[in-house]
């Protein structure tokens, strides 16, 4: 393995030069680098010439997408988008898509971009998905676009693996020194490509055989999870782009037809970070101490280093960026399309100048603008799938009752519900253990009334038609601290509280025991 690593080609040497802040990144473009990674082979699909699809509507409607061209499509959760590549490479954001085989899409907005100068041919037909009520009033919108930024992105993986190679070599050859691949922070204004960058980024590092810790810091999402989470999840084999948020399954779920990952989970109960911004910052924090120890045990991790999609953020956020930089040891800041903020980063870190480099990427036109309710039913659809699976990958939850006496609950607290003892509380960036035992229960006593609140009555009033975290801790363990710092085991749905039983129906996403470990319930809701 270790001289295999070493024996990769290495890329141009001009890529460094992408690591001088001054350096525009539309200005490296190396076409036969980027072309090699598009003529690798495409992990996770068989690519068999006979399909596995025999049904193919008479109505299929042929197009051609020239080379360097994408093709955007936005498919309304009430339609099925059924889309096969005939010829030539075809990939959405950086995940290449089988050629004969029919792949279906629902609920999304996507681009199908053709990386090779000889373009790409497909053929598609569009469906109802009769798996969803919907009053949607849009139809299905496609276009073709010449403006793919795609290039500026490929140039960015490939300084990105450079960068890898660089380390990878190093962390052979001084195994008493090792380095850790680079630290990528994505941070842009609302709808701006973070995450579709998070996932080309990805994508293409898979594609490279790099292994990349995937961060999500935007609660709203839930990847590889549920909304309500913030997650680090080891990428080493390709995304689902078939799957609701277009990440895919997790180890949850069991076998799968995709290999699923195994994500680190930590809670944070709502799905914007305004609701309690000292938990979001506290579980950043936590979860970024997971990370770096995670990157210490396996050397093709830390080779990879770490990719952070982030919520919109703007320099009036600058004490997140800052907790977010140094709970990740981030030395690449990547903006998206702005450059008041580009120059405003800057400008912040410019005591860090020498470890860290801000550099902007253009913006893609293609990105789409969502409205809440089109938000709201991608989360419905990625709960429903963390549950249930989806048409290509059936699970099989289980439904069970038990006793509410049997387990403790907490509740995650809205920061504006939580008033009167604020001022005196640490917030999660200025947080240190305390030497004096004591002080430091107090503390984490305290932190803990401010972040969780324990449901003494737990009924139905409060806990119907919720989403509940399962923590790693055991009841009989609990304490404030660790409470705080524990990650979660997975997501339970509670449909039903029987009050006068003292039962609650609950989903689980697996058969077997429900573990008696403390509960937190959180503020996602969901009505089966
Ligand atoms: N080139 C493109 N063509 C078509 N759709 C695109 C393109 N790039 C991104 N999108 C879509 O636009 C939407 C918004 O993009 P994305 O989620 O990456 O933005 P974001 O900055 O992460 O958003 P938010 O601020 O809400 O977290 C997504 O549905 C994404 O799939």
């Amino acid at each position: 393995m270790a001289i295999l690593a070493c024996t990769r080609p290495p890329y141009p040497l001009q890529i460094f030069e992408f690591l001088k802040p001054s350096t525009a990144l539309d200005t490296l473009f190396f076409p036969q680098v980027q072309n090699e990674l598009h003529r690798m082979s495409i992990p996770g699909f068989g690519g068999d010439a006979s399909s596995t699809y025999s049904d193919i509507p008479k109505d299929k409607i042929e197009l051609e997408i020239p080379g360097g061209s994408e093709w955007r499509i936005e498919v309304p959760h009430k339609t099925i988008l059924k889309v096969k590549v005939i010829s030539g490479v075809a990939e959405i954001f950086g995940t290449e898509l089988p050629v004969n085989i029919e792949i279906q899409l629902t609920g999304v907005k996507y681009a199908i971009y053709s990386p090779l100068p000889e373009g790409a041919k497909l053929e598609y037909t569009t469906s109802q998905n009769k798996a969803v009520i919907s009053n949607e009033s849009e139809e299905l919108v496609e276009y073709i676009s010449e403006e793919s930024v795609m290039k500026n992105y490929i140039n960015l993986h490939l300084a990105l693996e450079a960068m890898r190679q660089q380390v990878s070599d190093n962390n052979i050859l001084n195994p008493t020194t090792l380095k850790t691949g680079p630290k990528v922070l994505i941070i842009g204004n609302a709808t701006s490509g973070k995450t579709t960058l998070a996932k080309i980024l990805s994508s293409y590092a898979i594609k490279s055989d790099s292994s990349p810790i995937l961060v999500n810091l935007n609660p709203r999402d839930g990847v590889f999870s549920l909304p309500g989470s913030i997650t680090a999840t080891p990428i080493s084999d390709s995304l689902d782009i078939e799957s609701a948020n277009g990440w895919g399954f997790t180890t949850t779920s069991g076998s799968l037809y995709h290999n699923p990952k195994q994500p680190i989970v930590k809670n944070y109960g709502f799905s914007s970070i305004e609701e309690n911004l000292d938990l979001y910052k506290y579980q950043i924090s936590k979860l970024g101490v997971t990370v770096l120890s995670r990157l210490e045990e396996d050397v093709n991790v830390r080779n990879g280093g770490i990719i952070i999609d982030t919520p919109p953020l703007s320099i009036k956020d600058i004490t997140v960026i800052e907790n977010i930089v140094s709970d990740f040891e981030v030395n690449i800041i990547v903006v998206l399309g702005n450059e008041r903020l580009t120059i405003d980063l800057k400008k912040r870190f410019k005591h860090k100048a020498s470890s860290l480099t801000v550099v902007k990427v253009p913006k893609s036109g293609g990105v789409a603008d969502a409205d809440e309710a089109f938000i709201r039913r991608t989360q419905e659809e990625t709960i429903k799938e963390y549950f249930n699976g989806n048409s290509k990958t059936r699970l099989s939850p289980f439904k069970t009752d038990i006793d509410v006496k049997d387990h403790t609950i907490y509740k995650c607290v809205l920061a504006s519900d939580f008033a009167s003892s604020l001022s005196f509380l640490p917030s999660g960036d200025s947080y240190t253990v305390e030497d004096d035992q004591k002080e430091d229960k107090d503390k984490s006593d305290e932190e803990l009334n401010k972040y969780y609140t324990l449901l003494s009555e737990p009924s139905g009033s409060n806990l119907d038609n919720s989403i509940v975290a399962i923590t790693q801790l055991p009841q009989a363990n609990e304490s404030s601290r660790e409470l705080l710092n524990t990650s979660i085991l997975g997501y339970v749905h509670i449909s039903k509280v029987d009050d006068a039983k003292g039962k609650m129906k609950i989903l689980l996403p697996f058969p077997g025991a429900f573990p008696r470990n403390v509960l937190i319930s959180t503020n996602i809701g969901f009505n089966e």
